[in-house]
């Protein structure tokens, strides 16, 4: 299948919009679920109650038989049961009862998120993990970052992660969630549940088994290669392919190298060093109305000039925000490959009362003209939802990228953060080892571009991934075009 064909996919897993839908459905699914297994319980009930009725002494000996079926009483009642009641049991028992629950049920299954979901968020999970550098153990128990949550993964769940970590060759990784499984305690009880734990530990040990016979004998078919397999796993026992995974994956690690932390995953983590020198005053500047209202700005860099505006949106601006959103598409984390589906987008291309009071609260603050480009980006992130490093102006790619491309290039740009995110969701600059908290209602503001138009490579930016929180953002790229005559300089104080 063609990988760019995921664009157009429905994805649940990358916002937390998309999260909220599929949590209702679990819940619809629940509420069918909970009403079929009454009505079966109570067909459950009805059989018994019919069960007792039936109950007599048992009659050992054709003798006791006769006897019995000499009483005018028992022989009456006997062929009027078997005649009456009899037909009427077994057309009971034949009924199909809640089948209104199963086709509701169905209907939801049918909408539940496919494997292009799953993979997203497998690979969302492993994000955090990496970025942060959390371990399995921690996450498993619902500690993250130090913050205790009152939710666990269940053995499935860390099995799952110990299956993906495997198939991208991190093998210190898979191990660790691997012995998480492992360690969970299920009340083992259940043979159903079993059954569907031992499925996936089989799917999981055959793949290893089957890289393990690859590196040793690279000339096997695949063909082959499965047939080995096949039959080195027919009759192994849950022992015996929970020993197979580790001692395979213990073998690996050691070939395994170490990578160092990226810049990105420094400033997620808050290690970059604390800027000092830094004021905050109030913007009266750009705008005559900023005289009479100003707002408070945050210098977060002098050069590059970046900077952080104060209590530029309300809660019920942004409950309007929401109430603007039709249909989101796919967001994804920048051009290069592989694309990766991190959020849900909605632009706002239809002047609204919403729309043009942020307009004009950017012009306000930046001093920058917003009339010919209107249209405004929201975007709503998943839960592990991230920004690749990368550059806001296009001069490199203007040409191909849009030869009518009358705004010109996106010299500079504004964040408004608009959602609670508790941990994550950081905008980082790495080359100047800068990173922001995405706090509600605020705004950061940077220039993208030198003075003389040419591109400031420092404007370098990402996103960490979104730890805990629903990250909204309301994006708006400054152009050059519109800003013909009243472009404002960034205050810089040298050039690089
Ligand atoms: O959401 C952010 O903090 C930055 C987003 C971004 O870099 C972009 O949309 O270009
Ligand atoms: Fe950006």
């Amino acid at each position: 299948t063609d990988p760019n064909d995921l664009f157009n996919k429905k994805y649940y897993s990358s916002s937390v919009f998309g999260l909220v839908r599929l949590l209702k459905m679990e819940q619809e699914f629940m509420e069918s679920f909970s009403i079929y297994a009454n009505i079966l319980q109570e067909k459950v009930d009805n059989l018994n109650i019919f069960l007792d009725e039936l109950k007599r002494p048992s009659h050992k000996t054709h003798n006791e038989r006769e006897k019995f079926v000499s009483n005018p009483l028992n022989a009456f009642a006997l062929i009027r049961r078997l005649n009456q009641d009899w037909p009427k049991w077994q057309n009971y028992t034949q009924k199909q009862l809640g089948m209104v629950q199963l086709n509701a049920m169905q209907d939801i299954v049918s909408a539940a998120p496919e494997s292009f979901d799953m993979d997203e968020k497998l690979k969302a999970m492993h994000r955090i993990e990496t970025t942060y550098d959390l371990q399995p153990k921690d996450i498993a128990k619902g500690l993250l970052q130090g913050t205790k949550f009152n939710y666990k993964l269940t053995l499935r769940d860390c099995l799952a992660l110990a299956h993906h970590t495997f198939k991208i060759d991190e093998f210190q990784r898979s191990l660790l969630w691997f012995q998480e499984a492992l360690n969970i305690n299920t009340d083992g009880s259940l043979e159903l549940v079993n059954k569907l734990q031992e499925i996936e530990l089989k799917s999981f040990a055959t793949d290893v088994a089957k890289r393990s016979i690859y590196l040793t004998h690279q000339a096997l078919t695949d063909e082959a290669i499965d047939k080995l397999v096949n039959s080195q796993l027919q009759d192994a026992k849950p022992k015996d392919l929970e020993q197979l995974i580790s001692s395979n994956l213990k073998h690996w690690i050691k070939d395994s190298s170490t990578t160092l932390p990226t810049e990105h995953n420094i400033g997620c983590q808050g290690l970059f060093p604390k800027k000092t020198n830094l004021v905050c005053r109030y913007n009266f500047s750009t705008n005559a109305f900023l005289k009479l209202a100003p707002l408070k700005m945050e210098e977060i860099s002098r050069d590059p000039y970046i900077v952080m505006f104060h209590e530029v949106i309300s809660d019920k601006e942004i409950e309007e925000m929401k109430g603007e959103i039709k249909q989101m598409e796919n967001g994804w984390t920048s051009l290069e490959e592989p694309k990766e589906i991190v959020s849900h987008i909605y632009w706002i291309t239809k002047e609204s009362s919403f729309s043009k009071r942020i307009n004009d609260r950017i012009s306000d603050m930046t001093g920058f003209k917003v009339e010919e480009f209107p249209a405004i980006q929201l975007a709503n992130f998943g839960v592990g939802g991230y920004f690749k490093p990368h550059y806001d102006y296009y001069t490199e790619r203007l040409k191909e990228l849009d030869a009518n491309n009358t705004l010109g290039d996106r010299l500079a740009s504004i964040i408004i953060y608009a959602g609670e995110v508790s941990q994550g969701g950081q905008t980082v600059f790495p080359d100047i080892k800068v990173a922001v908290e995405p706090k509600k209602g605020k705004a950061l503001f940077w220039f993208n571009d030198f003075d003389d138009s040419s591109p400031d490579p420092r404007s370098l930016h990402s996103v960490c991934p979104v730890i805990v929180g629903s990250r909204w953002t309301i994006t708006k790229w400054l152009h050059y075009a519109p800003q013909m005559f009243v472009k404002p300089c960034s205050p810089r104080v040298h050039k690089k």
